[in-house]
């Protein structure tokens, strides 16, 4: 167990996985295997997204974005349960609040043939028309991401000594999330509920996010004694943390780390803040049962047994994204 309290959380170079050098390797998956094991997050280089693909990326969010509000709205399903297209602002609280928090966002999720779709039993993804090239641009950043997702899959695999390929199959046509947001800018900071902040403290839902933007400030992790600690990853890097899935598959040994986006000062509230983060799912049948090796006398068994699909059904209710049907 590592116990040790970082001020920063690791970087990381994901060349040093794919590379080919059988040491550097290892080095790579004992150095995020104990990131996992204690703050949850790390920042990560080389990670397959090029300069100019965010920078179009963000441009095109920025667009939709400064869309006037009834013309977003047009992709906005909520039948869906915020799964695809536009989410309004405030609409999404985290577990535990009823206060909406201070962002709008878009979803995309596997752009699949609709038979695929149907057997997957995902809907289609939803593309605005007033922005050119926002779907070409946001499919590519989703692929590399997924790609990215999946090489640190594989690393954290090695580090549970199982397979390296063990999450391959589970994540083949994943269930996973690309979140573009906008923290909108607010020209009257009492206009807003006296608690209402950015993101309020939660954990992710999935197996790993990959994070792009947490350059900017506001994102902050709860480390275990309390303190809460600024992310701070350079342009280059994006930022990778354990969601609540894979917590949950090794019995707590990897951590899902609380984060949180604090609001700027009140005299910037008036700013725009973004950011893009990739919310790696599997598909609905992985069965996120403790793994044995992650479970003994010290580490008792912490979970019922539970299916992706189904923690993410009840996990979207707890959201107010999903109306509990019974
Ligand atoms: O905006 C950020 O930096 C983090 C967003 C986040 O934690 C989330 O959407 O789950
Ligand atoms: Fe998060």
């Amino acid at each position: 167990m590592n116990d040790q309290l970082v001020e920063k959380i690791p970087s990381l170079d994901l060349h040093d996985f794919t590379s080919g050098d059988a040491e550097k390797k290892n080095k790579f998956v004992q150095d995020l295997g104990e990131a996992f094991q204690s703050i949850g997050f790390v920042a990560i280089r080389n990670h397959g997204l090029s300069d100019t693909l965010t920078k179009d990326l963000y441009d095109a969010v920025k667009k939709f974005f400064s869309l006037p509000d009834e013309i977003k709205q047009k992709y906005e399903r909520l039948d869906l349960a915020g799964q695809r297209g536009y989410i309004g602002k405030g609409k999404e609280h985290a577990k535990g609040r009823n206060t909406g928090d201070l962002k709008e966002f878009y979803h995309v999720g596997q752009e699949l043939s609709a038979a695929e779709l149907k057997a997957e039993n995902y809907p289609a993804n939803i593309w605005p028309d007033e922005v050119p090239g926002f779907k070409e641009t946001t499919l590519t950043a989703y692929r590399a991401l997924e790609k990215a997702g999946q090489d640190m899959l594989r690393a954290i695999a090695l580090y549970l000594d199982l397979p390296e390929n063990y999450f391959d199959d589970k994540v083949h046509h994943g269930n996973s999330i690309l979140r573009q947001i906008h923290y909108f800018p607010i020209a009257d900071p009492d206009s807003v509920p006296a608690d209402a902040v950015r993101a309020a403290e939660h954990g992710d839902i999935n197996l790993i996010t990959l994070l792009m933007g947490a350059s900017a400030d506001g994102l902050q992790v709860l480390r275990r004694d309390g303190k809460w600690i600024p992310i701070t990853a350079l342009p280059e890097q994006i930022v990778v943390n354990v969601g609540d899935m894979l917590s949950r598959h090794t019995n707590n040994k990897l951590k899902s780390t609380i984060h949180r986006v604090v609001n700027p000062p009140r005299e910037l509230m008036h700013t725009s803040r973004y950011s893009i983060p990739f919310f790696m799912h599997p598909r609905s049948e992985m069965d996120l049962s403790c793994l044995e090796s992650c479970i003994d006398a010290e580490n008792p068994k912490a979970y019922t047994d539970i299916t992706a699909g189904d923690f993410l059904t009840e996990r979207l209710i707890e959201l107010g994204l999903l109306k509990n049907k019974k």
